[in-house]
């Protein structure tokens, strides 16, 4: 049977490349798209909800989706640790399946995945962010998830601070700093989505890119998540575990 599936924010963006790429997909069912006027009883009849609205609004969205026993599929950002545990307490108890992933895309997840092994062999390690200006969030969410499990390898292999002798300058000129690890935002038009993570050892670099040229990039994970999340009770972090890598 065709898995019923209901995208929220489906007239921004990702929203309505979703929508499409949910209509070409064998074995889903696009029964609604929903945005920020709708009302979300629209989903009620969903197997799975897909979310790529808004940080402010996306919490709001995920407990209703666990109130109706409604599985979902996040790439909305902003998730702290705290939200994370709050919503490991809701699905307490419940078969829901909620995966929340700050990148969709195969190369993003990659690069995550190889600057977290990276990560030990380098005292230096930033990295920079670049999208199209129409972005709301900095720094973005794949910069910060990439900050958390660079600054863990760190951790395990007892690196300490990264090496900064700066004493004065502008603000924000050291970009924004995320469990030790500095990340600078680029908003250009002409950009979708693009990282670098920078590494340095004494007479060495080494640089790590992604670059995402068209939002068609996210769709094989978001696609993939979607027919995965039902058999995942509870929340899952990244795409990680869906390509294997996890
Ligand atoms: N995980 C991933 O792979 C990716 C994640 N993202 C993230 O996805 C999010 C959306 O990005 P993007 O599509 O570019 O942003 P857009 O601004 O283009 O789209 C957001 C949409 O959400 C709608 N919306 C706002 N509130 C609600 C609500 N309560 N219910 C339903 N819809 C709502 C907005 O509608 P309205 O305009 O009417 O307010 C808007 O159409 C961001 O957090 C971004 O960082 C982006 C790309 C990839
Ligand atoms: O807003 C975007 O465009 C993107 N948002 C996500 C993020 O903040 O990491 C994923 C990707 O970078 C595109």
């Amino acid at each position: 049977m065709a898995i019923k599936v209901a995208v929220l924010g489906s007239r921004g963006r990702m929203g309505s490349e979703t929508c499409r790429a949910v209509e070409a997909a064998d074995g889903l069912d696009l029964i609604a798209g929903i945005g920020s006027d709708d009302d979300l009883d629209r989903a009620a009849a969903a197997d799975v909800v897909v979310d790529f609205t808004r940080p402010a609004v996306v919490m709001d969205n995920l407990r209703w989706c666990i109130d109706h026993r409604i599985h979902a599929v996040v790439g909305t950002t902003g998730f702290t640790p705290e939200r994370l545990d709050s919503l490991r307490d809701l699905l307490k108890g419940t078969d829901v399946g909620v995966l929340i992933a700050a990148n969709f895309s195969i190369g993003a997840a990659l690069t995550m995945h190889f600057a977290q092994q990276a990560a030990a062999f380098y005292e230096s390690a930033e990295i920079v962010e670049l999208h199209h200006p129409d972005k709301a969030d900095a720094p973005s969410g794949t910069a910060v998830a990439t900050a958390g499990k660079i600054a863990a390898a760190r951790a395990e292999a007892g690196l300490g601070d990264v090496p900064d002798a700066t004493s004065s300058g502008l603000d924000g000129a050291r970009g924004a700093v995320v469990d030790g690890i500095h990340i600078h935002g680029v908003r250009l038009r002409g950009l979708v989505a693009h990282q670098e993570v920078l590494f340095g050892a004494e007479g060495e670099t080494l640089t790590i890119r992604h670059d995402s040229l068209d939002r068609a990039s996210f769709m094989p994970g978001v696609i993939a998540a979607v027919r995965a999340v039902g058999d995942r009770p509870g929340l899952t972090v990244g795409i990680e575990e869906i390509l294997g890598i996890g």
